[in-house]
């Protein structure tokens, strides 16, 4: 089944609405509409920029989606400071990043957190972006295969087979984030192909052949192509590269297949 790739622009905490709105038009003018049948391109602002950027695409008419970085897993209440997935759905956001290892680490989210927010995300119809990846120890040992595939498992227990085959997967190597160390592209579909199996069996092979895997860390316009090239990896999961317009563009025309813009 062919899959659409998809590119994600997760701008972890950087840009105010103001900003946001200059990135996102910026973006826009440079992917014309030819791009977009061939790519999903979708940006992942900060919470307060989402009705910014709500108001720019829907007014213009853009062909990008927004989404946001996380999400309750609660559905209303006294949970000061959170945010519902009803409240990001009403805000038309698409997707939703899920279990990003900057929330694994930093702010102690465990695999049972995640599977309850990826099934908020997917109560109220956000498509979740399902985050995995080992650290250095873990890749230094030559186990990433199994501690990849055992962290997909607990981020989507109790997921129904017909939910499972409306999720994205984003394998992001912890090594690999925030520091230039990108994963070859044989590490990447590694991992995305050994995702695609224990999808099949936690769901359906059909399932398992429409969902989207995305590698992240480091990517750029400089090893995108090679990388989404790769028969398991659908696209890719952009930090720093995200918030630079002229690279998110080229690298999600490279992700279509080109011409450059
Ligand atoms: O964490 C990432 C995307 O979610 C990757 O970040 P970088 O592209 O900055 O390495």
């Amino acid at each position: 089944m062919a899959r659409t790739p998809l590119i994600a622009g997760n701008w972890k905490m950087n840009l105010n609405h103001l900003e946001a709105i200059a990135l996102v038009q910026k973006i826009a003018f440079s992917l014309p509409a030819k791009y977009f049948e061939k790519v999903d391109v979708t940006v992942l602002p900060p919470f307060t920029d989402i009705r910014s950027v709500q108001t720019l695409i829907e007014g213009d008419k853009l062909l990008l989606t927004y989404g946001a970085q996380d999400v309750s897993q609660h559905e209303s209440g006294a949970y000061t400071g959170e945010v519902s997935a009803a409240m990001l759905a009403k805000l038309g956001c698409t997707y939703v990043v899920v279990g990003h290892s900057e929330r694994r680490t930093l702010h102690g989210e465990t695999d049972a957190v995640v599977s309850a927010k990826t099934k908020a995300a997917l109560k109220h119809g956000l498509t979740p972006i399902v985050c995995i990846g080992e650290g250095l120890e873990i890749r230094e040992a030559g186990d990433q295969v199994s501690y990849c595939v055992d962290q997909l498992r607990g981020s989507l227990a109790g997921l129904s087979a017909d939910d499972l085959a409306k999720i994205v997967v984003a394998y992001e190597p912890v090594w690999a984030i925030g520091t230039g160390k990108v994963a070859s592209a044989d590490d990447a579909q590694e991992v995305c192909a050994a995702v695609r199996a224990e999808l099949a069996e936690l769901a359906s092979p059909e399932a398992a052949a429409s969902v989207r895997i995305l590698y992240g860390g480091s990517v750029n316009a400089k090893n995108v192509g090679e990388i989404v090239g790769r028969t398991d990896v659908d696209g890719a999961l952009v930090g720093g590269a995200s918030l630079k317009a002229d690279e998110f563009a080229t690298l999600s025309a490279i992700a279509a297949g080109g011409p450059l813009p």
